[in-house]
């Protein structure tokens, strides 16, 4: 059977399948225009400072598509590259001087940080109005808080609920499961979701019978970094599923010798969702698209504060 989308699928394929890539692409292009406007009316651009220690590969990977999707929108990105074995204290003063810096409207420290330093200090240090990543406890909180808007929310997260947007999804009085605790991606994500008016669960690591809560889903937000391991069976007729994670796994065929397979068995939940995300091309790209959203949304409110 053919898709849509001229894709050959088996035909137990009843999903339609996100295209991240595609709705990333037009939501920059929208920023880009948002971009332009600043300039002419404050002869500004936005600036973005993403600041990577060490040379893991994957660390390397993210960091350069990142500083390359702000070049795409008009976004000016300031980078800092420190080497492993840098102390903590240094890597505060680059904080810092990031914090103190008129031209700099987002600030961005691309986890995970090598073990000796302590990555709660330094996300805390983060100035709350720069904070891009929506990692600071005051951005969570305020997203936790009726009636309270944090002035960034996680771009993960954000990602996973404008995919939905984007797509018809209904998000109000739908049953949403999210598969996953962590501070960066799962509790903002239950917490967002919660904000749209869905009903929330939370599973995770020490949850009994996962499958069974899952399979109550109106919406699966799969965000728990274990490969493939939210099967078909536990999918409702229907169900929209977004996959957040981006696990490698070896494959001799590809040229870096791995591949990326989501936390979803993706031909198995196809064949039951209405709506599913494909790994790569699905959630990953809105991730960097959110963080330019957030760094124009900053530039904008200093911007037009001054
Ligand atoms: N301070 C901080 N903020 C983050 O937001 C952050 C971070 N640290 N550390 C690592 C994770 C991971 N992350 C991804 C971003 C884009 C893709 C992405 O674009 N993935 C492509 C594929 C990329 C590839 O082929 O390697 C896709 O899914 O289509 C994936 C993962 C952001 N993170
Ligand atoms: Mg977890």
């Amino acid at each position: 059977m053919a898709a849509a989308d001229g894709v050959v699928t088996s035909a137990a394929q009843q999903a339609k399948v996100i295209d991240g890539k595609a709705i990333s692409a037009e939501i920059r292009l929208e920023l880009a225009e948002q971009v332009k406007q600043l300039q002419q009316t404050c002869g500004k651009v936005p600036g973005l400072a993403v600041v990577l220690v060490g040379t893991r590969g994957d660390s390397e990977t993210y960091v350069r598509s990142k500083r390359k999707a702000c070049e795409e929108v008009g976004i000016a990105s300031y980078a800092t590259d420190l080497p492993e074995d840098v102390c903590e204290d240094d890597l505060l003063q680059v904080v810092a001087q990031y914090n103190a810096d008129p031209n700099v409207h987002g600030i961005l420290v691309q986890l995970p940080l090598p073990g000796h330093i302590n990555e709660r200090r330094i996300l805390d240090a983060i100035s709350i109005d720069k904070d891009v990543d929506g990692f600071h406890p005051a951005n969570i909180g305020a997203l936790a808080m009726r009636g309270r808007t944090p002035l960034f929310v996680s771009c993960t997260p954000k990602g996973c609920v404008e995919l939905l947007e984007r797509s018809g999804v209904q998000i109000s009085g739908k049953r949403a499961v999210v598969i996953g605790r962590s501070n960066i991606v799962g509790t903002p994500a239950a917490l967002l979701l919660q904000q749209r008016d869905a009903t929330v669960t939370v599973v995770h690591s020490r949850t009994r019978d996962a499958a069974s809560i899952v399979a109550e889903a109106d919406i699966v937000i799969a965000a728990m970094g274990k490969p493939e391991s939210v099967r078909g069976s536990w999918i409702k007729a229907g169900a929209a599923v977004i996959d957040v994670g981006t696990n490698p796994v070896p494959d001799a065929t590809k040229k870096r010798g791995y591949r990326l397979v989501g936390d979803v068995a993706f031909h198995e939940a196809a064949a039951h969702a209405s709506h599913i995300t494909p790994v790569p091309g699905g959630v990953g790209p809105m991730t960097i698209t959110m963080l330019l959203s957030n760094t124009v949304d900053s530039a904008k409110r200093a911007l037009h504060a001054s």
